[in-house]
């Protein structure tokens, strides 16, 4: 499907931004920068308006979730909104027993961790998504026409959003365990104990993942993040044998969403068309980082604990990277904050463009001020 700047949502695919230059690894004049988990518990006004509200209802209500995206870009002058959603949504969305207990996380009315529990999620048809994810796309909508109004002094263009969604993996992990786990036993046993149940689960949450995000981009996410938050459980074999398929099925759905880069054309003088750039991001991922890129992504989000450096290369020297301040260190003093992101800054000019971000979500005690300091750091020292 191509965006020409004719098509009604080209308009508002900001794709000569900071950020989805940088995802194509063009750098600009300086290092865009956003937070995971920038929308949230962390900001009072959030705070405030979820009051009475529990989470799914809120992701749910196009214009609350639209607002609660659009909080912390207002606040900290960030290059880029992250859809304020949730990875368990899509399965909300078709019938999935699911609600998020504050605090604790996702948690469902049954698992899925073995053949019976499988065949039983998998008489949902993921294709009924495609139905179900009307107020997403309403909310999606009414956050790239809001951020269209709020474009920042020299910003080259508004600010664009950030479509996600969990990846099939964590996904699974969840379905399998019936709640958060801290070594999702319950997935991994299954992947082989049982692998045809468990490639039934992941073809089927990959299908949703992947309709998910299509959803999303073609409501006008101008680029997409896949949380694949929990795959540092698995082994670098078991990755690419029972994750990197379905991780690839699932961004199959988003590949032909093209937009013609501003002002290129090919040797025949036609533009030039790119895919909506997708970023990959997992926790604990320091010995997949090469895999990851192997799934169809532009660049690849990295945890605290892999320098940028080294993490470039581990991907092969050519990939844009995005992170990974230790969220930790959010609540040091300022001068081993500011050392710290300028660290960040400096190992990551080695790779072909760099977007600035934490190495996991915004804690929510974070102060929220220092957030706002750290982006004008990050565009003061980034350039
Ligand atoms: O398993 C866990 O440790 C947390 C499970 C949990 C989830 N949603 C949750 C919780 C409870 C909680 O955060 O207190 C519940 C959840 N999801 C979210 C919030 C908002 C907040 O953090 O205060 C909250 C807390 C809601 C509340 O209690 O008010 C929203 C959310 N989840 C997520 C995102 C995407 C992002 O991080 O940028 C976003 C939107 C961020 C934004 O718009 O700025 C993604 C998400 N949700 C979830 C996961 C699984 C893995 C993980 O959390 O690390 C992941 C992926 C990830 O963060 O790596 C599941």
């Amino acid at each position: 499907m191509i965006l020409s700047p004719q098509h009604p949502l080209a308009s508002r695919l900001t794709h000569d931004s900071r950020l989805v230059r940088a995802y194509r690894g063009e750098r600009s004049d300086t290092t865009p920068v956003w937070f995971m988990r920038q929308a949230g518990r962390s900001l009072p006004e959030y705070r405030e308006l979820r009051v009475g509200t529990r989470m799914l209802d809120a992701c749910l209500d196009p214009a609350m979730a639209a607002e609660i995206t659009l909080q912390p870009i207002r606040r900290h002058g960030v290059d880029a909104g992250i859809f304020f959603s949730d990875i368990v949504v899509p399965l909300k969305l078709v019938g999935v027993d699911v609600e998020i207990q504050p605090g604790r996380g996702p948690v469902f009315g049954s698992s899925y961790g073995d053949a019976a529990g499988v065949a039983e999620l998998t008489r949902i048809d993921p294709a009924t998504l495609d139905e179900a994810a009307g107020p997403i796309a309403e909310a999606v909508q009414r956050t790239v026409a809001e951020l269209a109004t709020l474009t920042s002094p020299g910003a080259p263009t508004s600010t664009p959003l950030i479509g996600f969604a969990g990846a099939p993996f964590t996904l699974a992990a969840y379905l399998a365990e019936g709640g958060p786990s801290k070594d999702h036993l319950a997935a991994r046993t299954l992947m082989h104990a049982d692998p045809g149940a468990w490639r039934a689960l992941m073809d089927w949450t990959a299908e949703l993942t992947g309709r998910f995000l299509r959803t999303q981009v073609l409501a006008g996410a101008s680029a997409a993040q896949l949380f694949d938050s929990w795959a540092g459980a698995l082994s670098l074999a078991d990755y690419e044998t029972h994750v990197v398929p379905a991780s690839a099925a699932a961004l199959a759905h988003v590949h032909d969403v093209e937009y013609e880069v501003p002002g290129a054309t090919d040797a025949a003088g036609a533009p030039v068309r790119r895919a909506v750039p997708v970023v990959h991001f997992g926790v604990g991922t320091g010995e997949l980082l090469g895999a990851m890129t192997s799934v169809g992504v532009d660049a690849v989000g990295v945890d605290y604990r892999v320098p940028l450096d080294v993490a470039s290369a581990r991907v092969g020297g050519g990939v844009p990277l995005q992170g990974n301040l230790d969220p930790a260190l959010l609540a040091a003093p300022w001068p081993v904050l500011e050392r710290a992101v300028r660290d960040v800054l400096g190992r990551g000019r080695v790779a072909p463009a760099h977007v600035f971000n934490l190495g996991h979500g915004v804690p929510p005690e974070t102060d929220p001020t220092v957030l706002t300091r750290v982006v004008e750091l990050v565009h003061e020292a980034g350039r």
